[in-house]
């Protein structure tokens, strides 16, 4: 299988009023076409700034990010982004704002198939009968799973998600993994999605990669040799059960504490 991205030996300092600030030194990632590659690592360890040199938002000081076969040297229409805080305009219905990027990145596309596939991702993730709904009506929950369907209209090459259920409470996260989960099935796509929460990246990832600490490299990356229509109950297994052990000691070591022993 081909890397859809690949970051080679990517080092960044931000520079600030107390000097530069090395926050990447030597990161590797490689991210095959169609795989779902959660991010873990000790907090301010350079996560976003790894979403941003991958969307083009920022060149690092060294080394190279590809995707699909590029390098990436400015922002890339091509990639979809989904945060903590899904932003949806409140001037614009449900729909409209799904179709925003479509927009963008296919003007000339008829605004009646602009609109039959914001209604098909809508469907897909059971907000059919919202379309005409501003975002203030919706809930937390269906917010993000309209930010999500906005985030993948116009079939980006990778969808690269900071935090995104980071807001929602513990069950309405869950609600929306099985959501991602289905749509993955139904649209397949790469994905890179940054998170705090170890059971979600087992959830979702084919790999899960845990940074060091500041300034971060890609400590350790773990197969998720689960089934790809995993459900919550997979969570419980005993082999999910070790994955999650393993990466919480990980997460340790990359906090620069001894890891507690299992
Ligand atoms: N534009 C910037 N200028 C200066 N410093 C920055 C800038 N952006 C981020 N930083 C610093 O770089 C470090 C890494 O930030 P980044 O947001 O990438 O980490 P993170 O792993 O996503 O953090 P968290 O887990 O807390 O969300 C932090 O110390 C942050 O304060």
């Amino acid at each position: 299988m081909d890397n859809l991205i690949d970051i080679k030996g990517v080092s960044h300092a931000y520079q600030t009023a107390a000097g530069p600030l090395p926050v990447l030194d030597g990161l590797n990632m490689a991210v095959p076409e169609g795989e779902f590659c959660a991010v873990v690592g000790p907090s301010g360890c350079g996560k976003s700034t790894l979403t941003r040199l991958v969307a083009g938002l920022m060149k690092p000081d060294t080394g190279e990010v590809w995707l699909h076969g590029e390098l990436v040297k400015s922002p890339r229409k091509t990639v979809g982004m989904a945060f903590q805080n899904p932003v949806l305009l409140e001037w614009r219905t449900i729909l409209q704002n799904v179709i925003l990027p479509l927009e963008i990145v296919a003007p000339s596309m008829p605004k009646a198939q602009k609109e039959a596939r914001a209604h098909e991702l809508l469907d897909l993730v059971g907000l059919n009968g919202f379309a005409n709904k501003r975002p203030s009506e919706l809930s937390g929950g269906m917010r993000q799973r309209a930010s999500l369907c906005r985030s993948i209209v116009h079939k980006p090459d990778v969808l690269i998600m900071d935090e995104p259920f980071g807001a929602l409470d513990a069950f309405t996260r869950e609600d929306l993994w099985q959501t991602m989960r289905d749509l993955r099935a139904q649209e397949p796509f790469t994905a890179v999605l940054i998170t705090h929460d170890l059971r979600e990246s087992v959830f979702l990832g084919d790999q899960v990669i845990v940074m060091s600490g500041r300034p971060a490299h890609a400590q350790y990356t773990l197969k998720v040799d689960l089934p790809a229509d995993r459900t919550i109950e997979s969570l419980y297994t005993p082999e999910a059960t070790e994955m999650l052990h393993i990466l919480r000691e990980q997460i340790q070591i990359a906090q620069g504490r001894a890891p507690e022993v299992h």
